[in-house]
């Protein structure tokens, strides 16, 4: 069963009361970042190439004006899944109705940090600094052990 907007929120830091909603927690954006060099992944390891941030164009708050392309983002929440629960990420849907996505994966049960996603931008889009691009659920789940890979705690 997918967990309460409440239940979220005890596992997600530094989101304002209003990020809440009825079944998750509204993700902002943090930075932006351009990948420069290849990544590896090899049946036992992996790496993440190297990354330029992207500037943002100005403005306070500031924002991000965003040409069509593939970004990382990393939101500007820290989160901790229970051990008990699967978290998923899912974009908001004016991302999509405005040709653009958040691709994301599994994060998996004892997962800690401020975590990234792919922002795919298919038509140019304008966002700010701390806005809300995608909302994080959580369900109850069996887990085999917890997370301990190479991102834990990260950023
Ligand atoms: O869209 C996502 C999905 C997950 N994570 C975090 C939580 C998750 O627990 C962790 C590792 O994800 P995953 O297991 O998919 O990565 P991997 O490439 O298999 O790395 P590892 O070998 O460390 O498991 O990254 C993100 O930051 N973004």
């Amino acid at each position: 069963m997918f967990c309460s907007g409440a239940s979220v929120a005890a596992a997600v830091d530094g989101a304002d009361d209003d990020a809440v909603q009825p079944n998750g927690v509204d993700l902002t954006l943090d930075a932006v970042f351009e990948q420069t060099s290849p990544g590896y992944v090899g049946r036992d390891g992996k790496s993440v190439g190297e990354r330029s941030e992207v500037e943002p164009h100005g403005g306070e708050p500031p924002i991000y004006r965003l040409e069509p392309g593939d970004y990382v983002v990393r939101y500007g929440e820290r989160l901790a899944v229970p051990e008990d629960s699967v978290g998923f990420v899912l974009p908001r849907s004016t991302l999509l109705r405005n040709t653009c996505s958040l691709d994301t994966a599994v994060w998996d049960a004892g997962y800690e940090g401020r975590g990234e996603g792919l922002l795919q931008v298919g038509r140019a889009i304008e966002i700010e600094r701390g806005a809300r691009i995608g909302q994080f659920v959580l369900a109850d789940a069996d887990s085999e052990g917890t997370y301990d890979g190479s991102y834990q705690g990260e950023n």
